[in-house]
């Protein structure tokens, strides 16, 4: 026994638990019997769209069945992992869906886990007030309405969230915030009736962290613009979009603020956490998908007289790809452990960990899958090319990997030293 390891992590339990194995199987299969066939066929609706950002009927009745199917079933909200109005789960346990649940990009808001919905329900259970519960969290809990989070600004290095400048100011009984966001997900989807908003409240007096404040924003409420959508690899990623906006005189009721002035990092802080772990665990199943594709490819297709397979380092790739996995989801686990242990300081580390490692892994072994496919492996054909850039995204997302690295190496070198690092 190591005699340096603390009690509770000789303990670490980060295998399924008893209460988590049907529900994952449960999953599974609702994933293969309905959720997988169901993209192909949303894809091909949204092409025959008017505009990228219309949901057609067509497009409603294939996402609204699934929702409603997952429901039936009883798979609805498992993010809610310490909440009484969830499954009351573990993270560990959530890991174990949230992987399934990213081998397609139906999979999580069939099961009302999406990124940002989750991150900012959890926001609005902790931080709102009931006229914000009745408004949106009670929409946002049955599907029926989608949101999005709004930080990064085009003038600023967002990544530094202390620089966010909105300008949001009390006039009477409304804030009024000025300023421009981008990379807003969430904003070309028609259903998507709340941003929650991170803005600047005039606190020069005040340390940095106590500047921001989080209001909750109706984007229909005049002097907002959506000014273009941004492009991911030249590519819209519609029906959901990731919008440059401009606020011009935004007035919002003051109630809409969430806690006080100066509270945006606090409630930030309780957000980023899951949702950052949540995306690795989506990766960590993207990875599995392409893992499984590339060895079906490489059965099913013969060059030079042999399976693919079977030529050059193609044995070596698929036991790489199989190592790579096993490496992020043992990590990933064990910051899913940490956080369960309810001291976030402590679990931030392991979830910067994984922040890096999950998309790294995922975009290494989706990259090689294609290669496995061919030309037809960046084609629309398989769901390689689009697993693959939102995977990299991911390396950018929710604090690009160098912020995560620093985060990490600070802890490492606080163990030798009492000065600042
Ligand atoms: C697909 C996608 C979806 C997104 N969705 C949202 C969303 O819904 N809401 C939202 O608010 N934002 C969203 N973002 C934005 C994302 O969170 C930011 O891009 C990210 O926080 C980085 O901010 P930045 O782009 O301003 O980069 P910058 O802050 O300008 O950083 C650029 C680079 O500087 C370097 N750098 C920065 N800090 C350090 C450091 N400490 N050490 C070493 N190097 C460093 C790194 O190389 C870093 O990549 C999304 C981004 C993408 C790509």
């Amino acid at each position: 026994m190591n005699m340096n390891i603390k009690p509770e992590l000789q303990s670490m339990a980060l295998g399924m638990s008893e209460r988590i194995i049907p529900i994952h199987a449960a999953v599974k299969e609702m994933m293969d019997e309905l959720v997988h066939p169901a993209a192909k066929r949303f894809e091909e609706a949204h092409a025959k769209a008017p505009t990228p950002w219309t949901y057609t009927d067509e497009m409603l009745e294939i996402i609204n069945g699934l929702k409603a199917e997952a429901k039936k079933r009883n798979l609805w909200n498992f993010w809610l992992t310490d909440s009484k109005s969830g499954y009351g789960l573990s993270t560990v346990e959530y890991a174990y869906l949230a992987e399934e649940m990213g081998k397609s990009p139906l999979g999580a808001e069939t099961f009302n886990c999406a990124a940002p919905d989750t991150g900012n329900m959890e926001v609005l259970e902790r931080y709102g007030a009931q006229a914000h519960k009745d408004k949106w969290l009670k929409p946002l809990l049955e599907g029926e309405i989608r949101s999005a989070f709004l930080m990064t600004e085009p003038q600023v290095a967002s990544s530094d969230a202390t620089n966010v400048s909105m300008s949001c100011e009390l006039d009477g009984d409304e804030y009024v915030l000025n300023g421009e966001k981008w990379w807003s997900s969430g904003a070309g989807d028609p259903r998507t009736a709340l941003y929650i908003t991170m803005v600047r409240t005039p606190s020069d007096d005040r340390p940095r962290h106590r500047q921001h404040s989080q209001i909750l924003v109706d984007p229909e409420t005049p002097g907002i613009t959506k000014l273009r959508a941004m492009q991911v690899f030249g590519n819209p990623d519609a029906p959901h979009g990731h919008f440059h906006l401009k606020f011009e005189n935004v007035r919002v009721p003051k109630e809409n603020l969430l806690v006080a002035e100066g509270a945006g990092f606090e409630i930030s802080q309780g957000r980023l956490g899951p949702g950052r772990i949540h995306h690795c665990m989506r990766a960590i199943g993207m990875a599995e998908r392409a893992l499984e594709l590339m060895i079906q490819r490489s059965m099913s297709r013969e060059a030079f007289g042999k399976p693919l397979y079977q030529l050059g380092a193609n044995y070596d790739i698929i036991a790489n790809s199989r190592i790579k996995i096993e490496q992020a989801r043992l990590l990933c686990l064990k910051a899913a452990w940490m956080m369960d242990q309810g001291d976030p300081r402590q679990a931030a580390p392991w979830i910067s960990m994984i922040k890096v490692a999950a998309p790294i892994m995922a975009g290494e072994i989706i990259d090689e899958a294609i290669q496995m496919h061919g030309a037809g492996g960046i084609s629309q054909d398989f769901p390689l090319a689009e697993m693959y850039t939102h995977v990299r995204t991911l390396r950018l997302a929710d604090g690009p990997d160098a912020v995560h690295r620093r985060q990490v190496a600070r802890r490492e070198l606080r163990q030798y030293t009492q000065e600042k690092v």
